[in-house]
């Protein structure tokens, strides 16, 4: 838990100057009720007395009472927004550290949990601020208690402090329980909501085979588990509040049962009485605080889940620039779970086709090819430069990645294919260069870029259909449903608009028709022809069109050379012939 608490406690700090405020109202508001013993019971003397001072004390119990729903009406707000920023903090920091780390993350937690983790964890280490601080402010009033009583009768304060031990235990003991039963209900909560998105990523699959009963049933496997966990907090809860909560009247009766006896001997007057009655309820009051650390502990299991986010390593890039070449690719020893002993050199280029039977490894050699994954072993090389070694924006600006299923981001078509786009990149097939604004010396020029994202989807042939869209590239992505042939053609162009010495398509035209995949496959060899091509393909036209082939099996490369030559090979030809399945 030790690396939880730290998240916590870095986490608080970063309530900014609400926090402050916070502790200065729960401070403020401790001492308050502090002094309200007192000044009650001085007025209670001065009205036993001859009641001449009795309105002046009138006076400070109205101005304490002030200060006290002051300091409760601000803490409120301070909390509020202190927790929030502290969550805007954390989120912040999960969603970079878990972008940052790459596609690798969804192989360790399923994409429902880190959705969980990130929202409703972050959310709940968001109450930290106020459960610690307003928590902590309740040690005052027991301070304070223990040197009231002890001014107004030492003997009276050992009865208090041997309540306030045994609550101490109770607390310490439900805050342990408590972390251990909000994780395992946090672990439920994760479970299902990685369950719901499996099931939202196949609703087609569901609605076809009609299996959305037994698909609800698969979602909800947890829920018994869920329950069990929301009950046993509610019983640790209640069990600590009736501990907790017996001492405080234990305690009153045993300091009015001696401040009696002290009373009647004259040794306390009935004021002092009244005032030790009351400190000891306010020093007693520690055992309030177990609402307060209930939100802790949920705060700390949550924590601990968001710190397995955080510890990841982000994927570290280089600082070096990418020198001139022709985008000679080198794979060295290359070992990456399905991958074994991968040496190969593609000449700058070339375009390469990686075909294989299914599972034998062409996508994650294309991933490892541009560093969507790295090796366990081995070395990758880019124009001589090991890619971890390359900068951030020398690796964007490099490769350009086209898959079978493209993800489409941003607002509209124009941004979705202009994602991560250099504007001086050099227009496809023109050898142009988009400018940048001189002057300002910030903002691109809309116009360059324009020009680029056009350029890129006339050679992926997307320009056609892009431009019968009511408004054209503005179009709102949500308000443009493609087929998934028409997705390809836009995932194909955001790559040709953005790598520049190496393009890597993974099975990425399979969805395309005959006429359209083969415009691409021309414009591949025709004007993107400066650029090294790797081609993951199951079609057998793809690798006969390409410089030569990569034949994986079963992780290794099995033989690498032109189509024609492999294709005298039986078991050649039946990757093909059999589907590649
Ligand atoms: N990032 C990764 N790290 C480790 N192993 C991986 C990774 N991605 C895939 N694998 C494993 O590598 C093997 C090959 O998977 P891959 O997706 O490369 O096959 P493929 O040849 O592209 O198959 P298909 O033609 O069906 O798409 C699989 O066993 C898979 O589990």
């Amino acid at each position: 838990m030790r690396a939880a608490d730290r998240l916590v406690t870095e986490t608080v700090r970063r309530g900014g100057p609400w926090l402050a405020v916070l502790a200065v109202t729960s401070v403020l508001g401790a001492f308050a009720q502090l002094a309200l013993p007192l000044v009650l019971g001085r007025t209670v003397d001065e009205l036993v007395a001859d009641g001449t001072g009795a309105a002046t004390w009138l006076g400070a119990c109205a101005g304490v009472v002030i200060l006290t729903v002051a300091c409760d009406t601000l803490g409120v707000w301070a909390s509020g927004s202190s927790g929030a920023r502290s969550s805007a903090w954390l989120r912040e920091r999960v969603v970079r550290g878990v972008l940052g780390i790459g596609p690798t993350i969804t192989r360790r937690f399923p994409e429902g949990d880190l959705v969980t983790r990130m929202g409703l964890n972050t959310e709940e280490i968001g109450h930290a601020p106020e459960s610690l601080v307003t928590g902590a402010a309740l040690v005052i009033p027991t301070a304070g208690g223990i040197v009231a009583l002890t001014l107004i009768d030492p003997p009276l304060t050992a009865t208090l402090v041997v309540g306030l031990v045994l609550i101490a235990l109770v607390l310490r003991a439900f805050l342990t329980v408590s972390t251990a039963i909000a994780g395992d209900y946090q672990a439920a909560q994760g479970d299902i909501a990685a369950r719901l998105v499996d099931a939202l990523a196949g609703a087609r699959t569901i609605a076809a085979a009609g299996t959305a009963d037994r698909e609800r049933a698969r979602v909800l496997t947890a829920l018994p588990l869920l329950r069990r966990h929301a009950m046993a907090m509610w019983r640790a809860n209640a069990r600590a509040g009736v501990q907790a909560g017996a001492v405080v009247p234990l305690l009153e009766v045993a300091v009015l049962g001696v401040g009696g006896l002290r009373l009647a001997a004259g040794d306390l007057t009935a004021g002092e009485l009244y005032a030790a009655a009351r400190y000891v309820v306010l020093g007693a009051g520690l055992g309030s605080a177990l609402g307060y650390i209930g939100r802790l502990a949920r705060a700390r299991a949550a924590a601990a889940r968001v710190d397995e986010l955080v510890a990841e390593s982000p994927r570290a890039y280089g600082t070096r620039p990418l020198p001139p070449g022709p985008g000679r690719l080198e794979l060295r020893g290359v070992d990456a779970g399905g991958l074994r002993e991968v040496d190969l050199v593609i000449p700058g280029g070339q375009a390469v086709a990686v075909v294989g039977r299914s599972g034998a490894g062409k996508s994650l050699l294309a991933a490892v090819a541009g560093r969507l994954v790295d090796p366990r072993h081995g070395t990758v090389h880019l124009d001589g430069v090991p890619l971890p070694e390359l900068s951030r924006e020398a690796l964007r600006r490099a490769v350009g990645y086209a898959f079978e299923r493209p993800v489409l981001l941003g607002d509209t078509v124009a941004a979705a294919i202009a994602l991560g786009v250099d504007t001086s990149a050099r227009t496809p097939g023109t050898g142009r260069r988009g400018r940048r604004r001189t002057g300002e010396g910030q903002a691109e020029r809309p116009g360059a870029n324009r020009e680029v994202v056009r350029a890129a989807a006339r050679a992926a042939r997307a320009d056609t259909f892009v431009r019968r869209l009511p408004l054209g590239y503005d179009t709102p992505l949500q308000e443009a449903p493609m087929s998934g042939g028409e997705r390809q053609r836009l995932g194909l162009a955001r790559a040709f608009a953005q790598g520049r010495r190496l393009l890597i398509l993974d099975d990425a035209t399979s969805s395309l028709d005959t006429v359209t995949e083969r415009q691409v496959a021309r414009t591949l060899s025709g004007e993107l022809r400066d650029r090294t091509r790797l081609i993951v393909t199951h079609r057998v036209a793809t690798a006969a069109a390409a410089d030569r082939v990569i034949w994986l099996d079963d992780g290794r490369v099995r033989a690498c050379g032109s189509h024609r030559a492999l294709w005298a090979d039986p078991a050649y030809r039946a990757v093909f012939q059999a589907g590649a399945s």
